[in-house]
């Protein structure tokens, strides 16, 4: 998919709307999370995440972040209960950040942006393909998980190392045995809503699973991520930073709360 959106001056998120109109939709995201505001649900289930590890395929810089992508040919690596019915299966994760530890979320919280994000994106079994579930409304359900600056994560070593190979657009490379499982927090506590994909083509077909807990990065490894490019290999280097897109407004949408 080739496309001139990014994260710059000239081609960010304001303009994103030019070329893709249901930026302005009524459940767009990311959006701020104020917990106090978040209705507890007691319908909301436990949120259940089995993955296999040889499910894991490859890492790839597809010029706005990079992502891991998953075998998904099986009801081997799935999300069930949580807010959503059925099963959704993992395709990849994929995170977003800043140029400097003060911000780099997509999501908020109170306001407060995070230095990272990560995203494990599921898409409902019920439609044929992932491509297929991207356009409905109940088709694609991602899990996010907040970084804050703390103590170096080990958890994350294997996918940083990974990164010196896929350095520019286009770059991939084999990223094998890996089980997401690891990147979570103790508690799956969550907040859920309806909302949208957070890069175009932003369609409006995400239920969002935002974990409460947030886990650990240190600020050496986030100059990590913070060395990746945007650009192709032999372009004019563009440091691979603050991928994220604003908080979007709420329209009417409740946050619910799966714990109290
Ligand atoms: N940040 S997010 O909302 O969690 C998100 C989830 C999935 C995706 C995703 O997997 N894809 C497929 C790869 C891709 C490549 C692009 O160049 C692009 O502009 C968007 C995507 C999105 C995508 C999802 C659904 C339909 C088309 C593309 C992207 C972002
Ligand atoms: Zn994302």
């Amino acid at each position: 998919m080739s496309h001139g959106w990014g994260y710059g001056t000239t081609n960010g998120p304001e303009t994103w709307v030019e070329e893709f109109p249901i930026a302005d939709g009524l459940r767009q995201s990311p959006i701020n999370i104020v917990p106090k505001e978040a209705k507890f649900d007691l319908s909301l289930k436990h949120l259940k995440l089995r993955y296999d590890s040889s499910n894991a395929k490859g890492i790839l810089n597809n010029g706005h972040s990079f992502q891991v992508d998953f075998v998904d040919d099986s009801d081997t690596s799935i999300l069930t209960g949580g807010p959503v019915s059925g099963k959704y299966r993992l395709k990849q994760f994929h995170f977003h950040w800043g140029s400097s530890d003060d911000k780099g979320s997509e999501h908020t919280v109170n306001g407060v942006k995070y230095p990272c994000e990560l995203h494990l994106v599921h898409w409902n079994t019920k439609y044929p393909s992932f491509g297929e579930a991207a356009s409905q409304p109940d088709g694609l359900a991602v899990v996010g998980v907040f970084l804050k600056i703390g103590a170096a994560n080990p958890r994350l070593q294997k996918v940083l190392d990974a990164l010196d190979a896929i350095k520019t657009k286009g770059k991939q490379t084999t990223f094998t045995n890996f089980d997401p499982k690891t990147l979570l927090p103790g508690s799956l506590d969550y907040w859920t809503y309806e909302g949208s994909l957070t890069t175009p083509p932003l369609l409006e077909s995400v239920t969002w699973i935002v974990l409460k807990e947030p886990i650990s990065v240190s600020s050496t490894q986030m100059t990590k991520f913070r060395g990746l490019h945007f650009s192709g290999e032999g372009e004019n280097p563009c440091s691979m930073v603050d991928n994220y897109r604003p908080p979007q407004p709420l329209k009417g949408r409740q946050v619910r709360a799966s714990f109290k």
